[in-house]
């Protein structure tokens, strides 16, 4: 009997079991569940350059865990000298993708403890942060859901792109946990999902989450939403966010640009839900957050099979940017910010 712990479900995507860091596959959603175990930060670090945990908040969350096992293995090796070990893992950590802020954001909250700690032995307060981290996620995710889901007047359809769930978060999720808040207080009806090539967030993990919870979902190639949003019917556009810079400019998976043009063009509005963990104020505009380009097979092939020429390439960049000006709102867990500006986002950083 699996412990309640390791039962595969969108808000269970990163357990902390038994002195272990078990990673609900996500690579496998939904054709098979399974855990992936993490033994060392080396370990966590390829779960998350290789996808098996994703989703910016999901990413910082998972780096903090890969800490704890940091201190904890070089702790035992050498008790009395084991910091430079785990500098050189926050390193292997922070090398593992390049654009989600939040987790630079994490990996920097778990230095500054680290750099506090006096005590014999610290694994118990680093293990005690990383938790807080992981709680204050799924807090904000339930903090934005109900605030995002207040925006909306309803009943109305949206569409959302890629995965912003509870998969992609520590739990609840950004996009989907404003959908979560508003489907309970019946302002939605159904939610189209952007099955989202090449890594197909949506049509594997987005529609597995809300058919899980019950929430009407379908389906659709990347290339629906326009004449979806010709037909009327859509609200809203509602997404993540992997990095906002301090211009307000979001940045988010492969596509979501296209749509905020779309949105805008249709009347439809368009909504970011991101806690401040993905708020980079050094970041001065998006043309400045460093987009991943991932391997070209990702693009040519589908599913395990190769459908493009062998001697062809793929250009494979996985985030873009939306300027500012293409976002109606941005929510977090602080506050709402309708029409974003340097200016709004500096006054919302600032409160505490
Ligand atoms: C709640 S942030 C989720 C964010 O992360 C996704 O990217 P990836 O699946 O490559 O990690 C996508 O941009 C989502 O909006």
């Amino acid at each position: 009997m699996k412990p309640h712990a390791l039962v595969a479900h969108p808000d269970n995507a990163i357990v902390w079991h038994e002195d272990q860091l078990f990673l609900l596959d996500q690579r496998a959603l939904p054709a098979e569940t399974r855990f992936v175990v993490c033994e060392n930060a080396a370990e966590t670090a390829r779960a998350i350059k290789d996808m098996v945990v994703r989703g910016a908040p999901a990413i910082g969350v998972t780096a903090a865990y890969g800490v704890v096992l940091s201190v904890r293995d070089h702790f035992q090796r050498s008790p009395a000298d084991w910091r430079p070990g785990v500098d050189q893992d926050l390193k292997v950590l922070a090398a593992a993708r390049p654009t989600a802020i939040n987790l630079f954001w994490a990996l920097e909250r778990m230095r500054e403890l680290l750099d506090q700690l006096d005590q014999l032995d610290p694994v118990p307060a680093l293990l005690i942060e990383a938790l807080r981290i992981h709680r204050e996620d799924v807090a904000a995710n339930q903090a934005m859901g109900d605030l995002g889901a207040a925006l909306i007047e309803g009943p109305t359809d949206v569409i959302t792109h890629c995965n912003a769930g509870a998969l992609a978060t520590g739990g609840y999720g950004t996009a989907l946990g404003v959908v979560r808040s508003a489907y309970a207080a019946g302002k939605l009806g159904r939610v189209y999902a952007d099955e989202t090539r090449p890594w197909l967030q949506g049509s594997r993990l987005t529609a597995w989450e809300l058919d899980q919870s019950g929430i009407p979902v379908t389906v659709q190639a990347d290339n629906v939403a326009a004449s979806l949003m010709a037909r009327g019917g859509i609200g809203w556009v509602i997404v993540g966010s992997d990095r906002i810079a301090a211009n307000g400019d979001v940045c988010n998976k492969i596509g979501t640009y296209g749509l905020a043009v779309l949105a805008r063009y249709h009347g439809v509005r368009f909504m970011v839900a991101a806690p401040t963990s993905t708020i980079d104020l050094s970041v001065a505009r998006g043309a400045d957050i460093p987009i991943e380009e991932r391997a070209a097979d990702e693009v040519l092939s589908c599913g395990g099979t190769r459908v493009g020429p062998e001697a062809v390439g793929a250009h494979n960049p996985v985030f873009d940017v939306t300027p500012a000006e293409l976002v109606d709102v941005i929510v977090t867990e602080r506050g709402v910010i309708e029409q974003p500006t340097a200016e709004k986002l500096a006054a919302l950083m600032a409160q505490r």
